[in-house]
């Protein structure tokens, strides 16, 4: 590896359920001809993260060519660290950019990196009892979506939406809301619940599974993250729901709570399976606090772009 590359690309082969593998030589070609660039496979799950903790001090900007679970273990790896971080959306869902570069100009090579604006955008960090912190940049479930979240992993089989529907589908079927005792601390106030919750996710980013516009209000620069919590429907009530997280329509729904928070403290009764980026996090058990850290990290991105996201 040469040290004076200032751009470190850490490939993962196996994100969009190994069809990125597809992408290794071409990008390993236009990393080879760029003077500044270096590129690194991961071998393994954790593997990016390993990456970019040994060779944050040496590069300028590190790209995550995968997919949100890539860029997780990236960011965990140089939050704070003062390495700037990119994205080359080899994933399945690419949810983060979907917030990031909202109008999401088809980008051919790598040579943009290079001339790339910056900004420095918020991200969530979560403190476990008995464990180190963790940050989020795109988006935390706990219960519905984090069971979501490890049923499509554990279908490799299937791809896309198809793979969500059936996790939809698998999961609601043994569901039952779990209770959770919830402070949300807002700008000005606190709010208490102590209540079943169907689904919880706290935001940093709009989408989450692809399509799914879970925090249509977020932004990724206000220093607040974006909560939403269905409340303990039954199963078949949540069929409409579907549709109206899919148009972020949900957020006005009476059993929806939704608000901008500073920090959320979540007591589980029962242990459960969270996700944070769709990457899991199983049997979460006891506390679980959550609080922005404005201005966590700086992003590599495209600031000509408008603020509003197409589709999303
Ligand atoms: N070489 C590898 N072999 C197997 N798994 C890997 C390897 N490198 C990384 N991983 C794991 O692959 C998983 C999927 O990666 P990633 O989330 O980036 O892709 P994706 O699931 O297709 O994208 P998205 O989350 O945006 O839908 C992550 O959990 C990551 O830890």
């Amino acid at each position: 590896m040469t040290n004076r590359s200032r751009y470190l690309f850490i490939f993962n082969p196996a994100a969009d359920k190994g069809r990125a593998s597809r992408k290794s030589a071409w990008l390993e070609a236009l990393v080879t001809e760029s003077q500044e660039s270096v590129m690194v496979r991961t071998t393994h799950a954790g593997h990016a993260g390993v990456i970019a903790r040994a060779e944050h001090r040496q590069r300028t900007s590190i790209i995550s060519c995968g997919g949100d679970g890539t860029l997780h273990e990236v960011v965990n790896a140089v939050a704070g660290e003062g390495c700037t971080v990119g994205i080359l959306p080899f994933g399945s869902g690419n949810d983060f950019i979907k917030t990031l570069n909202p109008a999401r100009r088809q980008r051919r090579g790598i040579s943009h990196f290079f001339n790339s604006g910056s900004r420095e955008v918020d991200l969530g960090r979560v403190a476990f009892a008995n464990s180190d912190n963790r940050f989020f940049i795109n988006s935390l479930g706990i219960g519905f979506t984090g069971r979501v979240a490890k049923s499509v992993k554990g279908a490799p089989w299937l791809k896309g939406e198809l793979a969500y529907l059936y996790a939809l589908l698998t999961v609601l079927a043994g569901y039952s809301a779990p209770k959770m005792k919830i402070t949300i601390t807002l700008e000005n106030s606190v709010l208490e619940l102590d209540e079943p919750v169907f689904a919880f996710s706290v935001s940093n980013g709009k989408v989450e599974g692809g399509k799914f516009r879970i925090a249509p209000q977020a932004e990724i620069t206000d220093g607040l993250l974006d909560v939403c919590i269905l409340k303990g429907i039954t199963k078949l009530e949540f069929f409409p729901y579907v549709f109206k997280y899919l148009n972020g329509t949900q957020i006005s729904d009476p059993k929806v709570i939704y608000c901008k928070a500073k920090a959320v403290d979540v007591t589980l009764t029962e242990p459960d399976v969270m996700h944070m980026d769709g990457e899991v996090y199983d049997d979460i058990q006891g506390r679980v606090a959550i609080s922005v850290v404005p201005n966590g990290i700086t992003m590599l991105c495209d600031l000509s772009e408008d603020s509003e996201p197409k589709n999303a």
